[in-house]
Protein backbone atom coordinates (compact mmCIF):
# COMPACT_ATOMS: atom_id res chain seq x y z
CA UNK A 1 0.00 0.00 0.00
CA UNK A 2 1.22 3.68 -0.82
CA UNK A 3 1.96 6.23 1.70
CA UNK A 4 2.52 3.64 5.07
CA UNK A 5 2.04 5.66 7.88
CA UNK A 6 4.62 5.03 10.64
CA UNK A 7 2.15 3.79 13.34
CA UNK A 8 3.64 3.51 16.95
CA UNK A 9 0.62 2.08 18.63
CA UNK A 10 -2.38 1.07 18.18
CA UNK A 11 -5.36 0.00 20.01
CA UNK A 12 -8.91 -1.76 19.23
CA UNK A 13 -11.78 -1.74 21.26
CA UNK A 14 -15.26 -3.54 20.94
CA UNK A 15 -17.95 -5.56 22.49
CA UNK A 16 -16.78 -9.25 23.25
CA UNK A 17 -17.09 -11.44 19.80
CA UNK A 18 -16.26 -8.06 17.44
CA UNK A 19 -12.97 -9.46 15.98
CA UNK A 20 -9.88 -7.72 18.27
CA UNK A 21 -7.64 -10.43 18.85
CA UNK A 22 -8.53 -11.98 15.01
CA UNK A 23 -8.27 -8.02 13.23
CA UNK A 24 -5.13 -7.11 15.73
CA UNK A 25 -3.04 -10.42 15.03
CA UNK A 26 -3.81 -9.40 10.97
CA UNK A 27 -2.81 -5.34 11.69
CA UNK A 28 0.39 -6.77 13.59
CA UNK A 29 1.42 -8.62 10.72
CA UNK A 30 0.47 -6.33 8.43
CA UNK A 31 2.72 -3.01 10.40
CA UNK A 32 5.19 -5.49 11.47
CA UNK A 33 4.35 -4.21 15.18
CA UNK A 34 4.58 -7.11 18.14
CA UNK A 35 0.51 -8.13 18.78
CA UNK A 36 -0.79 -8.30 22.49
CA UNK A 37 -3.78 -9.10 23.69
CA UNK A 38 -4.84 -7.66 27.35
CA UNK A 39 -6.94 -10.60 28.38
CA UNK A 40 -3.95 -12.92 26.93
CA UNK A 41 -1.69 -10.50 28.88
CA UNK A 42 -3.64 -11.00 32.31
CA UNK A 43 -3.81 -14.23 32.02
CA UNK A 44 0.15 -14.84 31.97
CA UNK A 45 0.53 -12.51 34.89
CA UNK A 46 -1.94 -14.61 37.09
CA UNK A 47 -1.41 -17.79 35.62
CA UNK A 48 -4.99 -18.62 35.61
CA UNK A 49 -7.94 -18.27 32.84
CA UNK A 50 -9.90 -14.88 32.86
CA UNK A 51 -13.21 -17.42 33.62
CA UNK A 52 -10.97 -18.57 36.87
CA UNK A 53 -9.89 -15.25 38.07
CA UNK A 54 -13.63 -14.06 37.68
CA UNK A 55 -14.79 -17.36 39.50
CA UNK A 56 -12.64 -16.27 42.11
CA UNK A 57 -12.22 -12.99 43.11
CA UNK A 58 -14.98 -11.61 41.01
CA UNK A 59 -15.28 -8.78 38.57
CA UNK A 60 -13.62 -5.82 40.78
CA UNK A 61 -10.25 -7.82 40.87
CA UNK A 62 -10.81 -8.41 37.40
CA UNK A 63 -10.86 -4.81 37.18
CA UNK A 64 -8.12 -3.46 38.89
CA UNK A 65 -5.27 -6.21 37.24
CA UNK A 66 -7.03 -5.24 34.06
CA UNK A 67 -6.07 -1.35 34.29
CA UNK A 68 -2.92 -2.10 36.29
CA UNK A 69 -1.30 -4.61 33.27
CA UNK A 70 -2.42 -2.20 30.45
CA UNK A 71 -0.81 0.87 32.49
CA UNK A 72 2.39 -2.02 32.43
CA UNK A 73 1.94 -2.56 29.03
CA UNK A 74 2.36 1.19 28.01
CA UNK A 75 5.25 2.09 30.26
CA UNK A 76 7.54 0.05 28.49
CA UNK A 77 9.05 1.09 25.45
CA UNK A 78 8.04 0.08 21.58
CA UNK A 79 5.52 0.29 19.19
CA UNK A 80 2.54 -2.84 19.36
CA UNK A 81 -1.06 -3.10 18.20
CA UNK A 82 -2.86 -4.30 21.58
CA UNK A 83 -6.43 -6.05 21.57
CA UNK A 84 -8.25 -4.84 24.70
CA UNK A 85 -10.81 -6.84 26.41
CA UNK A 86 -14.24 -6.10 25.58
CA UNK A 87 -14.43 -4.11 28.96
CA UNK A 88 -11.30 -2.67 29.23
CA UNK A 89 -12.77 1.14 28.23
CA UNK A 90 -15.11 1.06 30.39
CA UNK A 91 -13.62 0.69 33.64
CA UNK A 92 -10.87 2.74 35.90
CA UNK A 93 -8.80 5.51 33.51
CA UNK A 94 -8.26 3.30 30.80
CA UNK A 95 -10.19 4.83 28.17
CA UNK A 96 -7.94 8.64 28.75
CA UNK A 97 -4.32 5.72 28.90
CA UNK A 98 -5.87 4.69 25.68
CA UNK A 99 -6.68 7.95 23.70
CA UNK A 100 -3.67 9.58 24.83
CA UNK A 101 -1.11 7.21 23.48
CA UNK A 102 -2.00 6.30 19.94
CA UNK A 103 -4.78 5.80 17.62
CA UNK A 104 -7.78 3.86 19.25
CA UNK A 105 -10.31 1.79 16.71
CA UNK A 106 -13.81 0.57 17.56
CA UNK A 107 -14.65 -2.33 16.24
CA UNK A 108 -18.44 -1.52 15.92
CA UNK A 109 -20.62 -5.54 15.33
CA UNK A 110 -24.47 -5.33 15.59
CA UNK A 111 -25.55 -7.50 18.28
CA UNK A 112 -27.28 -10.30 16.58
CA UNK A 113 -23.58 -10.82 14.92
CA UNK A 114 -21.91 -10.79 18.02
CA UNK A 115 -24.51 -13.25 19.48
CA UNK A 116 -23.83 -16.10 16.32
CA UNK A 117 -20.04 -15.56 17.20
CA UNK A 118 -20.36 -15.87 20.63
CA UNK A 119 -22.81 -18.53 21.22
CA UNK A 120 -19.69 -21.55 20.18
CA UNK A 121 -17.77 -20.33 23.00
CA UNK A 122 -20.04 -18.59 25.78
CA UNK A 123 -18.44 -20.85 28.38
CA UNK A 124 -14.81 -19.14 27.90
CA UNK A 125 -16.45 -15.24 28.48
CA UNK A 126 -17.81 -15.04 32.65
CA UNK A 127 -20.26 -12.39 32.15
CA UNK A 128 -21.97 -14.04 29.15
CA UNK A 129 -21.86 -17.76 30.36
CA UNK A 130 -24.71 -19.64 31.72
CA UNK A 131 -27.19 -17.67 29.41
CA UNK A 132 -30.24 -19.71 28.66
CA UNK A 133 -30.36 -19.19 24.72
CA UNK A 134 -29.96 -16.76 21.60
CA UNK A 135 -32.27 -14.26 23.14
CA UNK A 136 -31.22 -14.12 26.49
CA UNK A 137 -27.65 -13.40 25.02
CA UNK A 138 -28.81 -10.72 22.82
CA UNK A 139 -30.71 -9.09 25.32
CA UNK A 140 -27.59 -9.17 27.85
CA UNK A 141 -25.41 -7.91 24.65
CA UNK A 142 -28.26 -4.95 24.21
CA UNK A 143 -28.11 -3.82 27.58
CA UNK A 144 -24.32 -3.85 27.66
CA UNK A 145 -23.52 -2.10 24.41
CA UNK A 146 -26.39 0.79 25.51
CA UNK A 147 -24.22 0.92 28.78
CA UNK A 148 -20.60 0.79 26.89
CA UNK A 149 -21.39 2.70 23.95
CA UNK A 150 -20.56 6.24 25.45
CA UNK A 151 -17.31 4.99 25.69
CA UNK A 152 -16.39 3.54 22.41
CA UNK A 153 -17.96 6.22 20.68
CA UNK A 154 -15.04 8.48 22.02
CA UNK A 155 -12.49 6.44 19.66
CA UNK A 156 -11.48 8.48 16.89
CA UNK A 157 -11.30 6.03 14.42
CA UNK A 158 -14.35 3.27 13.93
CA UNK A 159 -15.20 0.15 11.16
CA UNK A 160 -18.81 -1.16 11.25
CA UNK A 161 -19.48 -5.01 10.69
CA UNK A 162 -18.33 -6.15 7.64
CA UNK A 163 -16.53 -3.30 6.90
CA UNK A 164 -13.65 -4.28 9.47
CA UNK A 165 -11.46 -5.55 6.90
CA UNK A 166 -7.35 -5.42 7.05
CA UNK A 167 -7.30 -3.17 3.59
CA UNK A 168 -10.58 -1.16 5.34
CA UNK A 169 -8.56 -0.47 8.42
CA UNK A 170 -5.38 0.23 6.53
CA UNK A 171 -6.68 2.74 4.56
CA UNK A 172 -8.54 4.58 7.79
CA UNK A 173 -5.25 4.43 9.79
CA UNK A 174 -3.27 6.24 6.36
CA UNK A 175 -5.84 9.29 6.40
CA UNK A 176 -5.56 9.61 10.22
CA UNK A 177 -1.86 9.33 10.95
CA UNK A 178 0.87 11.23 9.80
CA UNK A 179 3.32 9.84 7.30
CA UNK A 180 6.26 8.73 8.29
N1 LIG B 1 -14.70 -10.10 10.64
C1 LIG B 1 -15.18 -11.24 11.14
N2 LIG B 1 -16.19 -11.89 10.53
C2 LIG B 1 -16.69 -13.04 11.03
N3 LIG B 1 -16.24 -13.66 12.14
C3 LIG B 1 -15.23 -13.06 12.79
C4 LIG B 1 -14.65 -11.83 12.34
N4 LIG B 1 -13.67 -11.46 13.19
C5 LIG B 1 -13.65 -12.41 14.15
N5 LIG B 1 -14.56 -13.38 13.90
C6 LIG B 1 -14.84 -14.55 14.72
O1 LIG B 1 -15.58 -14.10 15.86
C7 LIG B 1 -15.10 -14.71 17.03
C8 LIG B 1 -14.62 -13.64 17.98
O2 LIG B 1 -13.46 -13.01 17.42
P1 LIG B 1 -12.31 -12.43 18.37
O3 LIG B 1 -11.92 -13.46 19.38
O4 LIG B 1 -11.27 -11.88 17.47
O5 LIG B 1 -13.12 -11.27 19.08
P2 LIG B 1 -12.68 -10.38 20.30
O6 LIG B 1 -13.21 -9.03 20.00
O7 LIG B 1 -11.21 -10.52 20.51
O8 LIG B 1 -13.48 -11.01 21.51
P3 LIG B 1 -13.15 -10.94 23.10
O9 LIG B 1 -13.60 -9.59 23.57
O10 LIG B 1 -13.98 -12.03 23.66
O11 LIG B 1 -11.68 -11.15 23.27
C9 LIG B 1 -14.01 -15.71 16.61
O12 LIG B 1 -14.61 -16.97 16.48
C10 LIG B 1 -13.56 -15.17 15.26
O13 LIG B 1 -13.11 -16.21 14.43
O1 LIG C 1 -16.73 -7.56 27.98
C1 LIG C 1 -16.13 -7.78 29.05
O2 LIG C 1 -16.40 -7.16 30.09
C2 LIG C 1 -15.04 -8.77 29.07
C3 LIG C 1 -14.49 -9.17 27.89
C4 LIG C 1 -13.31 -10.06 27.81
O3 LIG C 1 -12.43 -9.61 26.80
C5 LIG C 1 -12.57 -10.18 29.15
O4 LIG C 1 -11.80 -9.04 29.39
C6 LIG C 1 -13.55 -10.40 30.28
O5 LIG C 1 -14.23 -11.62 30.03
C7 LIG C 1 -14.56 -9.26 30.39
MG1 LIG D 1 -10.06 -11.10 22.18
Amino acid sequence: MASEPELQRLYLIGMPGAGKTTLGRGLAVAYELPFLDLDEEIVRREGRSVADIFAAEGEDYFREREAATLREIQQQPGRFVLATGGGTPCFHHNLEDLLADGPVLYLEVPVAELAARILAAAAQRPLLAGLPDRAALISRLDETLRYRKRFYDRAPLRCTADACTLDNVRRLLAQYLPLA
